[in-house]
């Protein structure tokens, strides 16, 4: 029989096969948005975020690039709703690989806050020396997120004809954006209020 979670885990795989994105809508209830968005700003409080960096160790900062904090989820320490979702991404790394044969083997995931006005400039997620980075996966935490708030999701996406598309994606808590890193250029559009999210990378 088939699950919930099952459908969500088909229409994600579908849009990246049929697309090259593919996106749910209720990957996370209201009630977990709300649960994670609170563990991500006690977090913040107790120091744990570091502004992100860019390149293959993370290390050069450049908020020209990119402007938001980060803390790395860690499995050993984690909270319960933390727990919650990490055990959600194994179920799909599990149909994944049952399904797409892409042998993922690992994954690693980080809470994100934009504050208001930041951004991160078009890029890819895969670095050149490190091709391990399959999937991209962005879960947004935003409660009552409005159009006129911005930051925006923008998904460039190559036409059979050359020519590139542009999708934006809104970052609607519960939402979940899914893609593969090594092909898909995209970009955070600012935003004119605090924007939160976790994101991760499936990997071989
Ligand atoms: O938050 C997003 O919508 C995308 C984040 C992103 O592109 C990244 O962290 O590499
Ligand atoms: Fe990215």
């Amino acid at each position: 029989m088939t699950s919930a979670l099952e459908t969500q885990f088909d229409t994600l795989i579908d849009g990246i096969l049929e697309r090259g994105y593919g996106i749910a809508d209720d990957f996370l209830t209201a009630d977990e948005v709300q649960a994670l968005a609170t563990r991500l700003r006690a977090r913040r409080e107790q120091g744990q975020f570091r502004a992100a960096g860019i390149g293959n160790q993370n290390t050069t900062v450049e908020k020209q690039i990119r402007g938001d904090e980060i803390h790395w989820l860690d499995r050993a320490e984690a909270t319960p709703e933390e727990l919650t979702f990490l055990d959600r991404v194994d179920a799909f790394v599990q149909y994944v690989n049952r399904t797409c044969y892409l042998g993922l083997r690992d994954y690693e995931f980080h809470f994100a806050l934009y504050p208001a006005g930041t951004f991160y400039k078009r890029h890819l997620d895969q670095f050149r020396t490190d091709s391990r980075r399959r999937l991209s996966v962005i879960c947004y935490l935003n409660t009552d997120w409005q159009e006129t708030d911005g930051g925006q999701l923008a998904l460039y996406l190559p036409a059979e004809d050359g020519t590139e598309q542009t999708l934006t994606v809104a970052p609607i808590g519960g939402r979940l954006v899914c893609f593969e890193s090594g092909k898909l250029e995209h970009e955070v559009l600012p935003a004119t209020r605090e924007r939160l999210s976790v994101t991760g990378w499936l990997k071989n």
